[in-house]
């Protein structure tokens, strides 16, 4: 396995995942994964299906409680936190199929950022809409323009989402989980279903978050040519397991890492990804 010192600085890390074990009755979706994610970077999480990443990403947020291990983020055990805490001391998350109150508008899916995905019923969440506006509807209002502005989405702001296509749609769940005002993003399989236009698109918006909006993004993804280009330190899991961290450049060429894709069957797409990368961006 290969260490990740050669990608990761020595700073302290933003967040920090120790030991993490997840079962499932006799199911270990997770055994003893560790990794840094450090202020600043692209993170992504990648590995065959079923290798544990949807799980990895629900126990970092809270909706899945390990069975071992310890989550460290700014330098605090959040292990036992629940949720909605976590939520608010800084790790926003999108989610792998989109979770967007498809009847609203877009404007009113934002508002509910804060909110929405800690409140299990739209009638919670309508509620917040009304007491935004009474409490805190000016500072809001700048932080959704801000954000509608930066995900190029203000010819779409009165649009139900459910009439918005599914890249569109995607971005606007960006733009919820980036209304949590997020110290870290958490992106799961932020261009899943795009086409490349849309793939390059939502490139672009990762890229600039971090920049832009000094956002440290920990992503899940199976574009293998997007992760290549945009992270900073890779994390390959399979069967639960990481089987190796590093640099792009390291965990593509990393024996384990081929053979965990050809075991799934995936290497033909891993191959043709990691070739047309270089081109593509
Ligand atoms: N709620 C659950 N109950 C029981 N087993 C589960 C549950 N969620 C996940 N698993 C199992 O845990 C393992 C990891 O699944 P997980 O969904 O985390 O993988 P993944 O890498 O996200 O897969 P994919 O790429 O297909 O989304 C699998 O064996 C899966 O069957």
């Amino acid at each position: 396995m290969q260490t990740h010192q050669t990608s990761q600085a020595t700073t302290s890390p933003l967040l920090s995942v120790n030991g993490l074990t997840l079962a499932f009755g006799g199911v270990k979706a997770l055994t003893g994964v560790s990794f840094d994610v450090q202020p600043g970077s692209i993170t992504a999480v990648i590995g065959p299906n079923g290798a544990g990443k949807t799980s990895l990403f629900n126990t970092i947020s809270g909706f899945y409680k390990p069975t071992e291990g310890r989550i460290a983020f700014k330098g605090q055990d959040i292990t036992r936190i629940p949720a909605p805490q976590r939520a608010k001391r800084g790790l926003g998350r999108s989610f792998q199929n989109i979770a967007l109150f498809r009847g609203m508008t877009v404007l009113d899916n934002i508002k509910l950022g804060r909110h929405a995905h800690l409140k299990t019923n739209v009638l919670d969440a309508l509620f917040y809409i009304g007491k935004a506006r009474r409490e805190e509807a000016a500072l809001r209002a700048d932080i959704e323009e801000r954000i509608i502005d930066f995900l190029e989405i203000d010819h779409i702001r009165h649009a139900p989402v459910a009439a918005l296509s599914y890249g569109l749609q995607k971005r606007v769940e960006m733009a919820r989980a980036l209304a949590m005002q997020p110290e870290i993003l958490m992106l799961d399989e932020p261009v899943a279903g795009m086409n490349r236009e849309e793939t390059e698109d939502m490139a672009r918006f990762i890229l600039d978050v971090r920049t832009e909006w000094d956002v440290t993004v920990l992503m899940v993804e199976h574009d293998m040519g997007m992760v290549m280009d945009l992270s900073d330190h890779v994390v390959v899991l399979n069967f639960g397991q990481v089987i190796a961290q590093g640099l792009p450049s390291d965990v593509q060429g990393n024996p384990e890492v081929i053979k965990a894709y050809l075991g799934s069957g995936d290497v033909h797409d891993l191959r043709h990804k990691f070739h047309s990368t270089a081109g593509a961006a």
